[in-house]
């Protein structure tokens, strides 16, 4: 047992009489130690119930006989870091959570691990560690929040963020907008939709790393706290059976993976984690691979933000298994891999069914038979930009227009606000990429004011900054190389035509070669924004968003 290296011999001795001050008996000791990590805290509505999560995986860790020992981990809710400086200490707790993550466990020499994350940066954070930690480990997450009901209508976060260009633009009311904010979000769990949580939690079920049912069952019902009993078993199991973390994230389970979120119409923001998360696992995530598998994989789900069925809908249809078993009709997923049941893929979706093809088309009748992101490459993003096509109005697929150029978030949030954005533009949002942001900003405030106006069908948007998973409509992020490193983004002129074909995976600024490398010679490096603190060091640090914004 690793956790030897705490508790046995004379040598330990000390050791032992810390675990005894904590009221450790010599049979806890003596069992494997199980290091529980939990990232409750009473800021983000995914995590607010943590606790009961917890509670139920060391019952479960105890029932299968090993000794259970919790440690906190971080959160940000993106919500609430909306459309501030705030957003911009997001992306980066992901690697303050993978690196706490290392340090506890490897101080404490933890046999095996259970991680409990629910919302957005906290599964990639986690899921990180657990490639770069490489021991037994299951996730189970909070669950996502049961969709609001406003009148006859269901409604979502999403729905509270267009409401706000509904009010700028004169459509709603402002008494509207209140009795819509009593209803929205009306239990704890991860925001209702396919937003970039409940994508992390599904995309984790498919890599093998959660359980059936972890992506989808909804955090209000009994069945998570069984759920989180049966995590607790489960890995216990792998710690007998030696099951590691990386011989379920191989190569193969991130093409599923992928698979499954151009399937699911995942946010876009996984295109930004699951390379991250790869290369933590030693697998390597190219972006036209991306663009190979989604020109394969059929769209079988248009939950929220692309449609009006939530994570509760495809939960009743049969949750993320009925979906991988759509996918294998086709012959597209990788089904001998193996996974935290301790079975493969095949074994666990044996008796999946698909019960509602209202919510999870069946795949021979797919929404599209592309998936659900697509990577655009052009002159104006030479390594690549994401979007998320299953979202966006089939008019604005091709979209030609001329640039509305903004070097901040805020000065571009204000121009919408005023109504100043027109049909046909396409706006950009510059320096606030990784680097220049820094920290990546997600821009929903933005492209959900726009959508609240009507302009999703008349507006592109660009950005080398991200969004969120509750943005639809063409918005077009992590644009690389970004601006602040010299990227072609940086030389956008008011009025430059951007020409977009979503389909054909192409960007275009059409501007002449000569008259881009005149600007590129004209043009000086911005001074960094953020001089002190983490932010500063994460700004020396940190990677393109084209290879995940990583810090190694
Ligand atoms: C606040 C949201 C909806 O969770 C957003 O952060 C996302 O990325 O989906
Ligand atoms: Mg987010």
């Amino acid at each position: 047992m690793r956790s030897e290296r705490t508790k046995k011999g004379i040598e330990r001795a000390p050791h032992r009489s810390l675990f005894r001050a904590m009221g450790y008996t010599d049979e806890e000791m003596a069992r494997p130690i199980i290091g529980v990590v939990n990232s409750k805290n009473e800021i983000i509505p995914g995590h607010i119930h943590l606790d009961a999560i917890v509670d139920a995986v060391k019952a479960g860790i105890r029932m299968a006989g090993g000794t259970p020992m919790e440690f906190p981990a971080i959160g940000v809710c993106d919500g609430i870091a909306m459309n501030h400086e705030g957003m911009k200490y997001s992306l980066v707790t992901r690697e303050l959570i993978a690196d706490s993550i290392e340090c506890v466990a490897t101080a404490h020499a933890f046999d095996a691990l259970v991680m409990i994350p629910n919302c957005d940066k906290v599964v990639p954070g986690m899921l990180m560690a657990a490639g770069r930690l490489d021991l037994p480990t299951v996730f189970v997450s909070g669950g996502p929040m049961l969709a609001g009901k406003y009148g006859n209508k269901r409604l979502s976060l999403t729905n509270m963020f267009e409401a706000v260009g509904s009010v700028a633009a004169g459509k709603m009311s402002e008494e509207e907008l209140s009795e819509m904010e009593m209803c929205a979000c009306p239990t704890c769990g991860s925001c209702s939709g396919m937003f970039t949580a409940n994508s992390m939690n599904c995309v984790t079920e498919v890599l093998g790393m959660g359980l059936p049912g972890n992506g989808t069952i909804p955090a209000v019902y009994s069945a998570r706290i069984a759920l989180a009993k049966k995590a607790g078993m489960a890995v216990m199991d792998m710690f007998e059976k030696g099951i590691t973390a990386r011989q379920i994230m191989n190569e193969k389970a991130f093409e599923n993976a992928l698979a499954a979120d151009m399937a699911l119409g995942c946010s876009s923001n996984t295109i930004l984690h699951l390379p991250a998360i790869a290369h933590e696992a030693g697998v390597k995530i190219n972006l036209r691979r991306i663009n190979e598998i989604s020109e394969t994989t059929p769209n079988l789900c248009r939950l929220a933000p692309a449609g009006d069925s939530f994570i509760e809908d495809l939960d009743e249809a049969g949750g993320i298994q009925a979906v991988l078993a759509e996918l294998d009709k086709k012959g597209i997923l990788h089904t001998d891999l193996l996974t935290v049941t301790g079975k493969t893929i095949a074994e666990n979706i044996k008796n999946a069914r698909n019960k509602n093809p209202a919510v999870l088309r069946p795949s021979d009748n797919p929404w599209s038979a592309t998936g659900g992101i697509a990577i655009l490459f052009g002159n104006l993003a030479p390594n690549g930009c994401v979007v998320k096509r299953s979202a966006c109005a089939p008019e604005m697929l091709k979209h030609s227009g001329p640039a509305r150029v903004f070097n901040s978030e805020e000065d571009c949030f204000k121009a919408v606000m005023n109504n100043r954005i027109k049909a046909g533009d396409v706006v950009v949002i510059r320096y606030e990429g990784p680097r220049g942001g820094p920290g990546m900003r997600e821009m929903l405030s933005v492209t959900a004011a726009l959508a609240g106006q009507g302009l999703d069908k008349q507006v592109a948007l660009i950005t080398d900054g991200r969004f969120s998973g509750a943005t639809r409509g063409a918005s077009i992020g992590h644009c690389s190389p970004e601006a602040a490193v010299g990227g072609p983004i940086a030389f956008v002129e008011e009025g430059d035509i951007i020409a977009v074909d979503i389909n054909a995976y192409s960007i275009k600024l059409e501007v002449a070669d000569e008259e881009l490398e005149r600007r590129k010679a004209a043009w000086t490096a911005p001074e960094p924004k953020v001089t002190k603190g983490f932010l500063a060091r994460y700004a020396k640090m940190v990677s393109s968003a084209d290879t995940g914004a990583v810090l190694s």
